[in-house]
């Protein structure tokens, strides 16, 4: 048996523990990470980096079709194959040579296999031909372990081998049929990647198309998705599964209807990876969300650090935004946090510090790629009211902006600003339009930097652009 000591060991080598480490090692310190499949995680083989590359390729063709002089000149439909090699591309073909020589030159010792926490700051890692290594951390171990998909307990649905969205994302041949579980963000992007690449699509939204967002953002992906030939069923629940010999998937739901496909997708949320990860031997509990302090700490349910405060959590694990980018953002606080203890330096850990995550409360920007694309941050209108602020809620059809009738015809669009009244600033925006994800990040300056209303009237938006919004959901709030 090795041992070898680092200030800090991270375990999971998705983005968020990447980016913990070279934090650490950018801070002085020394890390090691530990990772059981491909350096990069989730994120860059089977979730955000092809899921988009293989919704890219429809989204230039739709565009290209709203433009007289550019929809003349396409005179095919998808090419289904080079969108996989596309995809393939971004995914690396699956392989990490990129990513573990990135970790390489940073400086991080990269340790294959599963790593279990044993003891307090010790972790085991159990290499694939059963070799274990003992890694010790003088500061403290950060649990990166991420999600993965959860399935439900539906009768037959595990028997009947469902795809997840790893299926989903990797696989290279387009079902005839494929039904969805689910009504959320993984849901609605593979209805938009599979319709476009030519396959029928049924969803089973038994809590809307995307719920969470504003009411108009389920109405109009829920209306584009129909005019793609998804078949979009809302309130509708699966009650049972079943696969026959011949290979299709029938999915039996609360009112007796059948639907039958040839692949069935589960897309209900993530469960987090940490069944196997030596919890137990800590006093935690094997398969739960790890709660964490505003500096990602690990916490106990009285909110106190756990064992004098050595176990951090950061990225899906903990549950607070499961998004890469708000993962990274708190893998560069944990890693000048733990930097900051380990020299004895102070802590900022106020709203807005350097050492904790604010904005995963209030200013997480997100953008959905489906049709229209969706890209919106901070609070709903809803989330807002149920935090008891006093809002006003402005709205915009994006499609009356100049900017939108150049960009493409059929331009469908909507964009709602939500004003803290107290305050007097953004907590809130959305948009939905084609290409609106490259808008965001004003939005996002608004809300993280609280940028307030009246001083808004002087960023003056460029003509013709679709930002022109802006300035019309200024004019209806009013000076
Ligand atoms: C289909 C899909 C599309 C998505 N698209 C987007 C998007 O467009 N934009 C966005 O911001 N987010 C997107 N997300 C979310 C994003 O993928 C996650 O938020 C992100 O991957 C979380 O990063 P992470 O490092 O916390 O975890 P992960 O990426 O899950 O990485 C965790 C790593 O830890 C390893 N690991 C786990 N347990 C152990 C162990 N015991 N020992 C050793 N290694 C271990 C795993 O192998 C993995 O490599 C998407 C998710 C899905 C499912
Ligand atoms: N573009 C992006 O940013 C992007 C893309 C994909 C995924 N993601 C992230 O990945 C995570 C996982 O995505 P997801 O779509 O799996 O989860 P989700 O939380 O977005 O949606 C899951 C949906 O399933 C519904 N649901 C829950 N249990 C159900 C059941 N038993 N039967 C039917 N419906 C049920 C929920 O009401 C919810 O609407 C999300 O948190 C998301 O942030 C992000």
């Amino acid at each position: 048996m090795d041992t070898n000591s680092y200030d800090v060991v991270v375990i999971g080598a998705g983005p968020v523990g990447e980016n913990v480490a070279d934090r650490v090692v950018q801070g002085g310190l020394t890390a090691a990470v530990v990772e059981r499949e491909l350096v990069g995680g989730e994120c860059s083989y089977w979730a955000c980096m092809p899921t988009k590359a293989l919704l890219r390729s429809g989204a230039v063709l739709r565009a290209a079709r709203q433009v007289p002089g550019a929809r003349e000149a396409v005179t095919g439909d998808l090419d289904v194959a080079a969108v996989f090699r596309r995809r393939d591309a971004f995914a690396s073909d699956w392989k990490d040579d990129g990513q573990a020589s990135w970790l390489e030159q940073v400086g991080v010792p990269l340790y294959r296999g599963q790593g279990r926490i044993s003891a307090a700051r010790v972790v085991e890692v159990t290499a694939a031909d059963g070799a274990v290594t003992t890694l010790t951390a003088r500061h403290a171990v950060v649990v990166a372990t991420g999600s993965a998909a959860l399935v439900p307990d539906i009768a037959g649905l595990r028997e009947a081998t469902p795809w997840t969205s790893r299926e989903a994302v990797s696989t290279s041949t387009v079902p005839g049929r494929l039904a969805i579980i689910g009504g959320g963000v993984v849901a609605s992007e593979m209805a938009t990647a599979f319709a476009g690449l030519g396959a029928s699509v049924t969803v089973l939204a038994r809590d809307g198309v995307l719920p969470f967002a504003e009411p108009f953002v389920g109405e109009l992906v829920t209306e584009s998705l129909q005019d793609a030939g998804v078949s979009v069923r809302l309130g509708a629940e699966a009650e049972a599964v079943e696969r026959d010999g011949g290979g299709t998937v029938r999915v039996t739901l609360t009112d007796g209807e059948q639907v039958e496909a040839d692949e069935l997708l589960v897309a209900i949320g993530r469960t987090p990876n940490t069944q196997d990860l030596g919890l137990d031997r800590i006093g935690l509990k094997p398969g739960s969300w790890l709660t964490v302090d505003d500096t990602l700490r690990v916490v106990d349910e009285n909110g106190t650090a756990i064992d004098g405060g050595w176990l951090y959590a950061a990225g899906d694990v903990n549950r607070r935004v499961l998004l890469t980018h708000q993962g990274k953002y708190q893998a560069r606080a944990v890693g000048d946090v733990i930097v900051a203890r380990a020299k004895g330096q102070d802590v900022e850990d106020g709203p807005w510090g350097r050492h904790v995550a604010t904005a995963d409360e209030r200013a997480v920007p997100q953008v959905i790629f489906t049709e229209p694309e969706i890209a919106s941050v901070g609070l709903t209108a809803a989330a807002a009211e149920a935090a008891g602020l006093r809002i006003r809620v402005v709205d915009y059809d994006l499609a009356a902006t100049a900017g939108s009738s150049l960009h493409g015809e059929g331009y469908r669009g909507s964009a709602r600003m939500v004003v803290d009244e107290d305050r007097k600033v953004i907590v809130g925006f959305t948009l939905a339009g084609p290409d609106v994800a490259e808008l965001l990040h004003a939005a996002t300056i608004a809300v993280a930097g609280e940028v307030p209303v009246d001083r808004l009237w002087h960023a003056v938006p460029a003509f013709p652009t679709v930002s022109e919004v802006w300035l019309r959901l200024l004019e209806a709030y009013g000076r």
